[in-house]
This record gives structure tokens, C-alpha cells and sequence, in this order.
């Protein structure tokens, strides 16, 4: 796989001696679509404001198809579209004048077809000619996408591209989004919805307070997901797993009164047939048994509620959709 961003050793601390980031080590490859998943402050808007060269790094690089965002500042920035969280300017504008003047920004030749295209794909070709102002906020959202590719973008940032739209923008922009990446653009949105990660991404990066704790394919944190758990109560506890069930998925809990069983819900053979004939013939006896499922957010949460070092009286994360 081929990196089209590339991030080393990334800090940033604010004027306010706030250190936002606390050096972020990343890859994002050609085409594929990353989700930067956090909570609020997490540090994402911070990161993509760096790269786009809105806010300067403290130390750090950051490549961007092959462009460094420092010394090459006006290429690494013409690879990339940012559509942001909120709309600012424009208000007057007609739809048509503002992606028209976007693309000019980056000293594009005028290119009405592939305007049009875009438009058209966002279901604002009929908007064109109305003011920003008197749109909608969907729709508003859409104008904003659509001047993110006006200069044709390799990569896109969508920073909390679904936050507050409704169920059918949210859907046209999932689907916006993949078609994006069959024409070769690279995404990187942020969010702090996880079934949107879930729903978009190839791969997962979770921040929380300025650090990477996980990147990972989504296949593979979902096949992670998919494992369940068998918590056998005993009638009598253990002090230790059996040498008889030594070669099973099995481990006792703290207090010795039940054992956990892992197993795979994707895999066709649970395995719990077994081992209940097996603790049968070791003569552990239980009173009852249930089984729990590790979810995405489950893993979310603990990955944001984990202390870090430089936390003195650390406070709970939010849980990601108390914080929309
Ligand atoms: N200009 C600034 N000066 C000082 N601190 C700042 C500044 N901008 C952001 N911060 C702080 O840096 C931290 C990270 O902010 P950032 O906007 O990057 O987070 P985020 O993950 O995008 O959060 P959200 O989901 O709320 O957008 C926050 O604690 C924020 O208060």
C-alpha cells in the first residue's frame, strides 16, 4: 500500500500552553478511507487544521502526496479538499459563484463540466443560482462538500461530516463518500459517532487527549468485536484453572467463583458444547451461565477512559453520543 499522508513525531501546543498534541505518528494510504474516531477535544479538528495549514505545528512533519505541508505549502495544499464543520462566508454568494471562485482559489482553469458534475452529485444542480443564505443547513452542507472538490482533490477531510444532519443527508453522504473513493480520492473524515466509523471507514484511528491509542482495519477490530464471552458461575471456586481445561480458552476470574470462556460468534464452531461435557468429566460443577458481547464502543470506551500518564485526577471520557 501506497502512503498519501504521512505524519511524524506531530505536537501542537496552543499559546495557552495547552498541548492539543502529544506527538502523533501516522499513515493514511492512497485511496482509502480513514476514520479518525474521538471525543470531544480529542485533538482531531487540531490535526486536520495542521495538515491543511490552517494552524502551524509545533514540531513535527506532515507529507502530503509527496508535498511537506511547511516547505510546500501551496502544492501539499492544492491535493487536498477540507470540508469543514461549519460554513462562514458566502452568504450572499449564489452556489454557482462560490465553488466557481473555490476553484479559482487553487488556480484551476475554469472547468464548468466538472462543476456540474459535482453539483449534480450532490444534488445541488438546481440550487445552483439560489443564495447560500437561503438554504437549508443540509443543503448548506452539501455546498460545503462541493467546494471542497472543486479543484479536484486528491484527499479529503471531512471534519464531523454528519454531525447534526439528518438521516437522508447523513445516507447521500455515506454514499458520497464511497463513490469518492472508487474515483481515487483519499478520505480522512473525523468523528465522534462510532456506527459512522463502523458504517464509512477501512481503517480506525482512535485519539483521546492528543494521542493515537489504536489504528486498525475495521475488518479486524470488528472480527475482534465478534468475540463473545461464556461466564460459567461455579458451584464451588477454583484457585486455578484446571490442568484438565488447560488447553482451552478458559480463565478465572479474580475471585475463583467462574470461569470466562472466549470464543468466536463468527466461526461456525462455538465450542460450548464441548467444553460443558468437558467440565462435566472434570467434575466442575456450575449454577449458571451467560454470555456477554465487547462491542466497538465498549472498546471505545475504555480505550478513552484508560488515565494517561500526564493525567493527575483524570474525569471520564463522555460516552461518544452524549457528546453530540
Ligand atoms: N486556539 C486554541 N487555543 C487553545 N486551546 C485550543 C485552541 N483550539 C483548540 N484548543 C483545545 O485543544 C483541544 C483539542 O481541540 P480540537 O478542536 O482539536 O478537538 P476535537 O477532537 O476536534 O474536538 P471536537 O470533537 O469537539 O471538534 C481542546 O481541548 C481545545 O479546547
Amino acid at each position: 500500500m501506497q502512503p498519501i499522508i504521512t505524519i511524524e513525531g506531530l505536537t501542537k501546543t496552543y499559546a495557552s500552553g495547552f498541548q492539543a498534541l502529544k506527538g502523533i505518528d501516522l499513515t493514511v494510504n492512497r485511496g482509502e478511507i480513514f476514520a479518525l474516531l474521538g471525543p470531544n477535544g480529542a485533538g482531531k479538528t487540531t490535526l486536520i487544521s495542521i495538515i491543511c495549514g490552517i494552524v502551524n505545528a509545533s514540531s513535527g512533519t506532515v507529507v502530503a502526496d509527496g508535498h511537506d505541508i511547511v516547505r510546500d505549502y501551496r502544492a501539499a495544499r492544492g491535493k487536498i479538499g477540507l470540508v469543514p464543520q461549519e460554513l462562514s462566508t458566502d452568504a450572499f454568494e449564489s452556489v454557482w459563484d462560490t465553488v466557481r471562485f473555490s476553484r479559482g482559489l487553487f488556480g484551476k482553469a475554469p472547468d464548468p463540466a466538472y462543476l456540474e458534475k459535482v453539483l449534480r452529485d450532490l444534488s445541488l444542480w438546481d440550487k445552483k443560482d439560489s443564495k447560500i443564505m437561503a438554504l437549508s443547513g443540509g443543503m448548506k452542507r452539501r455546498v460545503l462538500i462541493a467546494k471542497a472538490l472543486s479543484h479536484e482533490p486528491k484527499i479529503l477531510f471531512l471534519d464531523e461530516p454528519t454531525a447534526g444532519v439528518d438521516v437522508e443527508l447523513r445516507h447521500d453522504m455515506w454514499q458520497m463518500v464511497h463513490g469518492l473513493r472508487e474515483d481515487g480520492v483519499t478520505i480522512l473524515l473525523t468523528t465522534h459517532y462510532i456506527e459512522e466509523a463502523e458504517q464509512m471507514a477501512d481503517r480506525i484511528g482512535v485519539i483521546n487527549k492528543g494521542e493515537l491509542v489504536l489504528v486498525e482495519e475495521k475488518a479486524t477490530l470488528m472480527r475482534k468485536l465478534g468475540k463473545k464471552q461464556l461466564t460459567i458461575s461455579l458451584q464451588e471456586p477454583l484457585e486455578v484453572v484446571p490442568a484438565g481445561l488447560a488447553d482451552l480458552p478458559l480463565e478465572l476470574s479474580g475471585d475463583g467463583a467462574s470461569l470466562v470462556y472466549t470464543f468466536d460468534v463468527q466461526s461456525e464452531e462455538t465450542g460450548i458444547a464441548g467444553l460443558l461435557r468437558r467440565l462435566g468429566e472434570q467434575g466442575v460443577d456450575f449454577k449458571d451461565l451467560h454470555t456477554s458481547e465487547s462491542s466497538l464502543e465498549e472498546i471505545f470506551v475504555s480505550l478513552v477512559r484508560a488515565p494517561s500518564a500526564q493525567d493527575t485526577a483524570p474525569t471520564p471520557a463522555p460516552k461518544p453520543e452524549a457528546t453530540a
